[in-house]
């Protein structure tokens, strides 16, 4: 149990705190971090930094109330801080509020400034043989002891104002004396448990709990009067809170050229500082640190909005203007005898073992880290260089995730990587549930169908070229069925959804540990093929350094997994597709001629559907008794003046285009009879530019002619709108421009609805 704890549900993992902490005393374990006591200093940053206030000091008002509640004999010591933090109140107020909480006495904790000075400037002023570092910032003393234990005999061997007026009220008042030090500082909290110094101070409250308190209470100072302290008035002691403050405490003429004497506060200057003296670049005589920025005045045990500056003069305000109320007590008149202010330190360096070379790259790879420039140093992870990082991987305080860059990668991969196994799996289902049958009795079709027949049950490589929608993969599925291999498995991979480094682990598989994420060995899709057909569509995409490796599988008839070293055979008939210009790949390089040639030996060029036109009404009929059967709808047909719109179109989406428009037409039609009206608005153009019949009746003289030529173009407007607005007649009249009433008008004029184009939104057609 340290002073600070982790509010688990709290934490959302983002290593605010590891960041900030100055000795990396957090562990980072799958679901929060939290901190390692035996590394914390008290420092307390940690709590500044989480925004979730998921670490938290651990609690002082729950036993300071019961120390209360059990003894009647409980005295009040305020830190030497506190008239930065209480600048509102008058520090009578604060006295009188204390005792009504039921502090029998109350205390100014710079009173136990003076108790150590003698020992101080004996030490300062006599023999030193180190340099001298004041003890009485707990951070301080935890910093050395439990990270540079090489300064131990630097630390001043005596205890802070805080144990050393803790000791002096309890020898002057009895062992029954319960002594609650209130201050800035969480440390302290670590401080009076430790050892050496145990028993002094019974708790440390921190300055917000006390105010939390006095809430709790219903206590508002404001309305108290004064009320006096009872301890030994401090002198100079008032000061010892701020940087510097401890020369002018303990008597050390200072100037500022001098090298023998140095304060300094803040974490960054305290750990230069440090790490200087344990180097020993520097050799001063004694220095003063504290590790809060400005000194104890910086401490987090509680906010306020004033600045270190202002802060500082508070206290200097109050050592000036010596005009407090006192009622020092008899029995504290004379400071003499002292009490004991000597301590000795121990070594509490918990050492975690360091890795070695091969460690660090294994973890550094482990993340994607493989050459120098792949180590970014962003810190996104806490740890300012990727090697600490790697470091505290190995010690078990951080995890691979923390690495930002490679998470990122990590998703965008396993994005990909579900959306190849989603399209498999698709596929799969296509190829259990589709109607595998090709369509067409054009010449054009039935040279395909005939080239399917007599290169189906040989073994030889099929390079199937053709525009997008044109029935490639229904060709090598066809090619598969005709082979003597239709009982094996027909696999079909899309070159173009993968990244090269992951198309090349799904080909071939891969090694356990041969990259990240490759946790166990995988079996490729060539392999999940063997015996049957590998479908590689989109072949035209894959990157020069997959062709190779493609190549050789098909010159050797042999496989190596990624990572692998031992190859071994498989019998696989390899169909590729692609709709670019392989020849042009092969002039401009960006295709390999070799895997070109390798490919090129049986080439089947699917015709695309404007060019085979004569089968458009049987495949329209057979998407038609596809659709109605998906949709549950009876579909009996469809007018001959749409199918003659569909003829004059280009189809540069080729089958899949009608396919779809089939569908389409399916859904929004209204008595189960396919309409133009149904088909998207071009289709209506096309039938109009043919000069055809309306559907209602043939047009014959010329004045006939134009009126129905207006009229539909009217409806195609009309239409048009009413799909770019998803049905909202208001919002097609807005469109349109014209008044939503007039808009009505000519909806009810071509017996058109809003509700009707409800499906339609714009798909840009
Ligand atoms: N002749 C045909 N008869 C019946 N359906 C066909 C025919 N040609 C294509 N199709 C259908 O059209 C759709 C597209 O076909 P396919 O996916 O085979 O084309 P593709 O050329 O491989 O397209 P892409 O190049 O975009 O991958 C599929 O649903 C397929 O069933």
């Amino acid at each position: 149990m340290g002073p600070i704890e982790t509010v688990k549900e709290r934490c959302r993992k983002c290593y605010s705190c590891v960041r900030n902490c100055p000795v990396k005393a957090i562990k980072v374990g799958p679901e929060w971090a939290e901190v390692i006591h035996a590394r914390c200093i008290g420092c307390g940053k940690c709590l500044k930094a989480c925004s979730q206030k998921a670490k938290v000091i651990a609690d002082g008002i729950e036993g300071t109330r019961r120390i209360l509640a059990d003894n009647p004999d409980v005295v009040a010591v305020l830190g030497c801080s506190y008239p930065a933090f209480f600048n509102d109140l008058r520090p009578g107020q604060l006295v009188a509020g204390l005792k009504k909480l039921g502090f029998a006495e109350v205390h100014e904790g710079s009173a136990g400034v003076e108790l150590i000075a003698p020992t101080y400037k004996e030490q300062i002023q006599g023999p030193t043989g180190v340099p001298l570092i004041s003890s009485h910032c707990p951070t301080i003393v935890d910093l050395i002891e439990r990270h540079y234990p090489q300064l131990l005999r630097n630390l001043m061997p005596v205890v802070s104002p805080m144990v050393a007026l803790g000791r002096f009220l309890k020898e002057r008042r009895g062992p029954q004396t319960r002594i609650i030090y209130i201050s800035s500082c969480i440390a302290g909290k670590f401080e009076v448990a430790s050892e050496e110094v145990a028993g002094a101070i019974d708790l440390v409250l921190t300055y917000r709990e006390l105010s939390q308190m006095f809430r709790d209470h219903g206590i508002d100072l404001t309305r108290f009067g004064d009320a006096a302290f009872d301890g030994r008035k401090p002198d100079a002691g008032r000061l010892f809170p701020i940087g510097g403050g401890p020369f002018q405490a303990f008597g050390v003429r200072n100037d500022f050229l001098n090298p023998d004497y140095i304060s300094t506060g803040g974490a960054e200057s305290c750990l230069e500082l440090v790490r200087d003296l344990a180097a020993r670049r520097i050799t001063p005589r004694w220095v003063d640190l504290r590790f809060c920025e400005g000194g104890c005045i910086g401490g987090p045990g509680k906010n306020n909005r004033l600045t270190t500056f202002a802060k500082r003069n508070l206290v200097i305000n109050s050592y000036q203007h010596q005009d407090l109320p006192y009622a020092t007590q008899d029995r504290y008149a004379q400071v003499q005898p002292l009490p004991q202010v000597r301590r000795r330190y121990s070594n509490k360096l918990k050492r975690l073992e360091p890795p070695n070379g091969e460690s660090i790259r294994k973890i550094l790879q482990a993340t994607n880290k493989f050459v120098e420039q792949d180590e970014f140093d962003c810190g996104a992870c806490g740890y300012p260089t990727c090697r600490e990082y790697a470091v505290a991987v190995y010690q078990g305080l951080a995890e691979a995730e923390m690495c930002l860059p490679f998470s990122i990668k990590r998703l965008e991969e396993d994005r990909v990587s579900l959306t190849q196994k989603y399209e498999l799996a698709q596929r799969a289902l296509a190829q259990e549930y589709g109607d595998p049958a090709i369509i067409g009795n054009d010449p054009r079709t039935l040279d395909v169908l005939k080239l399917i027949r007599q290169v189906g049950p040989t073994p030889t490589t099929v390079l199937i070229r053709g525009e997008s929608g044109t029935g490639k993969e229904l060709t090598a599925r066809a090619i598969h069925e005709h082979s003597n291999r239709a009982d094996k498995p027909l696999v079909t991979v899309n070159c173009t959804t993968l990244t090269d480094s992951l198309l090349e682990s799904e080909l071939f598989g891969h090694k356990k540990g041969s990259f990240t994420g490759a946790i166990a060995d995988k079996k490729g899709l060539f392999e999940a093929a063997n015996g049957g057909t590998i479908f590689l569509d989109e072949i035209g995409d894959i990157t020069p350094k997959l062709q190779a490796e493609l190549l050789r599988v098909l010159d050797s008839g042999e496989l190596k997994p990624v990572g692998g070293t031992v190859p071994h055979k498989v019998d696989v008939r390899l169909i590729a597709a692609t709709n670019r210009n392989l020849e042009d790949g092969v002039r401009d390089g960006w295709f390999r001629e070799d895997l070109f040639y390798r490919l090129n030996v049986f080439t089947i060029t699917m015709p695309p559907l404007r060019s085979r036109l004569e089968s458009l009404p049987q495949l329209v009929h057979h998407f038609l008794a596809a659709a109605s059967k998906r949709l549950n709808k009876p579909i009996r047909g469809i007018e001959d003046r749409a199918i003659a719109a569909l003829k004059r179109y280009h189809w540069p989406g080729n089958i899949r285009e009608l396919q779809n428009i089939i569908e389409r037409g399916s859904v929004l039609t209204q008595d189960n009879v396919i309409r133009l009206e149904n088909l998207p608005v071009i289709f209506a153009q096309l039938s109009l530019d043919s000069g055809g019949d309306m559907g209602n009746g043939a047009a014959k003289t010329f004045r006939d002619q134009r009126e129905k030529h207006l009229e539909q173009v009217e409806v195609n407007l009309v239409r048009k709108y009413l799909e770019e607005a998803g049905g909202n007649v208001s919002l097609a009249a807005r469109k349109a421009a014209i008044p939503r009433r007039t808009f009505y008008r000519i909806l009810a004029r071509h017996g058109l609805k809003g509700e009707d184009f409800k499906a339609t939104a714009p798909k840009g057609q």
